[in-house]
């Protein structure tokens, strides 16, 4: 193909998810440009090829993957525009970017948390902020730890979008030797899911730090799992197959793998670390530390049962020992 016409994408972020998708999209055929926040890490990866704070053995090709710190020049001649910016950050990575910046792009947010001030989720921010119409917004989906793709290990992803046809031409860019992308519409329920998802790692690690055993953390994923359900049908009612990879998937990989950042944290916090120390420790961020008080939030006024995620919301947000809260959640899982 000849590279002029190739289409151009933009990565938003220097951790490690970023660095995965820039690894997963060298292998197709498109334009790399690539955006950190810190300027010694983009003269790092510049000089040796390699970020140096996460996923450090992935070679980064500079032939095809230009590096930036200026994120309007990064973006400005981007079909696509992929964040992967942790959602606290996320306003503050965009600070320089207008709505005019956006036209003709699409948005695609790799972001598995919503904007904390205002309870948000990624796309509806996007929209609001920026004015990008939702055929224009994707996000991706599925079960897949960066750590995973480095090692180049078969994964899955979903694209999704409320237009089908973007989805699937970005899940074309986004599938290649080791990793199969599909497409689907349901936005907001794979968005949610994500989101609800980091909530329940946080509880399995808590528990296993807790030194509750696999008996224990069967029933409380399958609770997890009917907590998403009953959130998801109240707020987003849409006929979905929730066992997919997508949903149920995602909730699996983050509650079982040792690549897990909610489950480490959450873990951290179950041994008896309070929630700074273990942010400290941890060199990553666990997203469901903000989600759980975004959800909490939100249904306060929404009424749904969920006591997987006031459990995490009283032991992170209130100083309830996770010993007591995870103890009354015991009494409420079948
Ligand atoms: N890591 C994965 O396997 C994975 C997979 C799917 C989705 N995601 C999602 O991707 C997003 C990015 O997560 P990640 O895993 O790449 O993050 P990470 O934990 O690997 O890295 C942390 C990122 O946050 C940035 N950061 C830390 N403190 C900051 C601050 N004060 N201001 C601005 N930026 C700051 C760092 O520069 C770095 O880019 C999250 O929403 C996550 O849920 C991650
Ligand atoms: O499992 P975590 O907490 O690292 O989250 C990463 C991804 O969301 C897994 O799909």
């Amino acid at each position: 193909m000849n590279p002029e016409s190739l289409p151009v994408v933009a990565v938003i972020g220097g951790g490690s998810w970023a660095t995965a998708i820039v690894k997963i999209l060298s292998e197709t055929d498109v334009k790399i440009r690539w955006w950190l926040r810190n300027a010694d890490d983009v003269a790092y990866i510049q000089t040796y090829g390699h970020n140096s704070h996460y996923l450090s053995d992935v070679q980064i090709n500079l032939r095809k993957v230009k590096v930036y710190n200026d994120i309007v020049k990064t973006i400005s001649k981007a079909t696509y525009i992929i964040l992967a910016v942790p959602a606290a950050f996320i306003q503050q990575a965009l600070q320089p970017v207008s709505a005019m910046h956006l036209e003709q792009k699409v948005v695609v947010s790799a972001i598995k948390g919503m904007i904390p001030e205002q309870n948000l989720l990624v796309t509806d921010w996007i929209e609001q902020q920026y004015g990008v119409s939702p055929d224009h917004i994707c996000v991706i989906a599925g079960p897949c730890h960066a750590e995973e793709v480095a090692l180049e290990k078969q994964s899955y992803l979903t694209i999704a979008s409320k237009d089908e046809v973007q989805a699937a031409a970005f899940a074309r860019l986004m599938t290649c030797r080791f990793v199969q992308a599909s497409a689907i519409d349901d936005v907001y329920g794979v968005e949610y899911c994500a989101v609800m998802k980091n909530i329940i790692a946080l509880a399995c690690g808590i528990t296993h730090g807790l030194n509750y055993g696999d008996n224990f953390q069967a029933v409380l994923v399958s609770n997890a799992m009917q907590e998403i359900k009953r959130f998801l049908d109240h707020i987003y009612p849409k006929h979905r197959d929730l066992s997919g990879s997508a949903y149920l998937g995602d909730l699996l990989v983050t509650a079982y793998s040792q690549f897990s950042r909610n489950r480490t944290f959450g873990n951290m916090i179950g041994r008896g670390y309070s929630v700074k120390s273990a942010q400290v420790e941890m060199n990553m961020i666990a997203e469901g530390y903000y989600a759980v008080k975004s959800i909490h939030e939100m249904n306060a006024k929404q009424g749904v049962s969920m006591p997987i995620t006031e459990a995490v919301f009283q032991i992170l947000y209130e100083k309830i020992p996770p010993g007591t809260a995870i103890h009354h959640l015991k009494e409420v899982l079948r």
